[in-house]
């Protein structure tokens, strides 16, 4: 497994909305090193979410971690602008929703945000062959796109590893992050299949109590159990 940090980063789609801003600050107390912010447009994703003014309104809780920006949209560029102008530090797509893809990495470049590429559970790792050194972030999903909750596709697994060969063998510093039905049962295996960051909902906000501390906490343990197995 790498030897760089391990992120935990909450997603906020499982926060509560109502008070979305003082749990943002409460999961950053607890320990979350960047937030994860799911952008859904009902039409690539069969779900609604938040859009860039929702982003620019949590500026007034002085977000102190960087924002993942994922949007499962459809066209992508338009918002890319936008989510930039509104706070974003890294942008994420899904590659079936770019006319254009090498444009819409480039785009997000040119606004100082990293660029990532989300990869739904079958979608194979091929679309990457002449992008790849364009890329800041891969992002597997490990569910289908459009909800939390889900359970996780075990055959993640055995992608996250083919992934880690190609950032590796390419020597690229890309990092590779997993997104869906993440718990604290699988995440030490999905750090051991080579993954930098794992994206968790519902495991942080819905479970423990609303112990956010004590849930990154706990998968920082899991993670550190199998960072010693392969020393
Ligand atoms: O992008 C998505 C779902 O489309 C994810 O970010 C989920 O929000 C993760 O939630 P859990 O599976 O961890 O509950």
């Amino acid at each position: 497994m790498s030897m760089k940090k391990f992120l935990i980063i909450p997603s906020i789609l499982s926060a509560n909305f109502a008070r979305l801003g003082e749990d943002i600050v409460r999961v950053i107390s607890a320990g979350a090193d960047v937030i994860h912010f799911d952008v859904m447009d009902n039409h690539y994703v069969p779900n609604l979410t938040m859009g860039p003014m929702v982003l620019n309104a949590l500026r007034e809780y002085g977000i102190t971690i960087p924002v993942d920006v994922h949007l499962m949209v459809k066209p992508v560029d338009k918002l890319i602008a936008d989510f930039a102008a509104a706070g974003a530090n890294y942008i994420t797509f899904h590659p079936e929703a770019s006319e254009h893809i090498e444009r819409s990495l480039q785009m997000i470049k040119e606004l100082n945000c990293q660029a990532g590429l989300a990869m739904n559970p079958a979608t194979s790792l091929y679309c990457l062959e002449y992008i790849i050194d364009k890329v800041d972030i891969i992002l597997l999903m490990s569910v289908n796109p459009g909800f939390g909750g889900q359970s996780f596709l075990p055959m993640t697994l055995k992608k996250i590893q083919q992934a880690r060969k190609i950032i590796d063998q390419n020597n690229l510093n890309i990092r590779l992050e997993v997104d869906g039905g993440v718990t604290l049962e699988n995440i030490g295996s999905i750090a051991h299949a080579g993954a930098d960051a794992a994206v968790a909902g519902s495991a942080i906000f819905c479970q423990n109590k609303q112990n956010y501390a004590a849930v990154i906490s706990a998968m920082r343990n899991e993670i550190s159990l199998v960072s010693n197995l392969s020393s």
